[in-house]
């Protein structure tokens, strides 16, 4: 019987473990730190220090959960009446919501504490402006007053890049500010191509997404827009800020033609849900690797390669120039 307790128990405790884990949105988090190391890489040239990338991503996590978590309890109303997010932890009554809230609050002090003593104060307060933009402006004011929510929300999302580049470097820079304007376009696109497919949802809750508000084919014509600037604004880390060069210069075209060509397809379809489904799950991949692009290009050997490719060519070209 004993035995029988001590599992019980030690089985409750698990779920409770799982309940807060959820709070977090944690299949969201692994994007962002990854944009927050392709920053990295490129503000370090390729040398990036393996104990300051650790405490960043650890910092970044907790920031990105404690903003999730509060997400979580202002939305609990409308997270209950939709069935995709009817089972997250307070509206399904496992977690309450001041409970989560001291939790929310944990994480942001431990975040603020690890980025602050370990990296430097600006990473630190970048995070902690990453809660409040996503928690005041995006959840509070925006979400479910305005169409554009996702637009200007998107800001939000895009910080984790300014916090590596400032866990770096201790500023700011336009190759920074560049990293957070790519963030920002992509999100428009990543977003609503889901909200096409789930347009129903939002519109029973009355949040007034913009498939909800404008219908399919603006909301397809405005995701086509949004990938028209967002391809062109990845190529300013190579030209004029040259932060980059032609290995990522080579996956940001490929990445950016799968990206236009899928949006076009949407834009001429803008009721096929297999369509919007596929823009995003691809939008998903697409930043991934054009931030894994960022890590290969600014790699020390990587440029060894690129130059030693380069002065062969340059001989073989002189060579055959001299013989004629
Ligand atoms: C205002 C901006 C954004 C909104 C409103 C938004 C919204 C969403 C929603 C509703 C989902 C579906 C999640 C679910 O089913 O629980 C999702 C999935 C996802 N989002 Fe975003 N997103 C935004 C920005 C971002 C950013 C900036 C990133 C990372 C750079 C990101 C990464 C992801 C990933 C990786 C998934 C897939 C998660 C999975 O596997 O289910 N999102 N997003
Ligand atoms: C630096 C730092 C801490 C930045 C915070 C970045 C952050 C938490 C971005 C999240 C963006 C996102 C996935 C929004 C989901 O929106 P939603 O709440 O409308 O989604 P839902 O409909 O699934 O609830």
């Amino acid at each position: 019987m004993i035995g029988a307790d001590v599992s019980r128990h030690h089985q409750n405790f698990l779920q409770v473990v799982h309940s807060y884990y959820q709070l977090t949105k944690p299949r969201i988090i692994p994007l962002l730190l990854i944009t927050t190391a392709g920053s990295m890489w490129i503000a370090a040239q390729g040398r990036v220090d393996p104990k300051l990338l650790v405490v960043t991503l650890v910092g970044g996590t907790f920031a990105a959960a404690a903003a999730q978590t509060v997400n979580c309890i202002y939305d609990r109303d409308i997270d209950y009446a939709m069935e995709r997010t009817r089972h997250r932890p307070i509206p399904s009554g496992r977690v309450q919501s001041h409970h989560a809230l001291l939790f929310a609050i944990a994480l942001a002090v431990i975040s603020f504490s690890l980025l602050a003593i370990f990296a430097n104060l600006l990473a630190a307060l970048l995070a902690m402006a990453g809660i409040v933009f996503y928690i005041a402006i995006y959840t509070h004011f925006l979400k479910r007053h305005t169409p554009q929510n996702i637009v200007i929300g998107g800001a939000a999302g895009a910080i984790p890049a300014l916090v590596g580049w400032a866990a770096v470097t201790g500023t700011l820079s336009w190759t920074a500010w560049t990293l957070f304007a790519i963030v920002f376009l992509w999100t428009p696109p990543h977003f609503w191509a889901l909200a096409l497919m789930i347009r129903e949802d939002y519109a029973k809750v009355g949040v007034p997404m913009l498939p909800v508000v404008a219908g399919d084919e603006a909301t397809a014509k405005q995701i086509w827009f949004y990938t028209l600037i967002l391809i062109p604004a990845t190529f300013l880390l190579i030209y004029p800020l040259q932060s980059c060069g032609s290995i990522y210069g080579a996956i940001a075209l490929i990445l950016g033609s799968i990206f236009v060509q899928k949006a076009w397809l949407l834009w001429h379809n803008p009721t096929c849900k297999t369509q919007a489904r596929s823009l995003f799950l691809y939008s998903i991949l697409y930043m991934m690797l054009l931030c894994a692009g960022m890590v290969v290009d600014s790699l020390p050997f990587t440029h060894q390669v690129t130059n030693a490719l380069a002065s062969s060519l340059n001989t073989i070209i002189s060579t055959i120039l001299i013989s004629r």
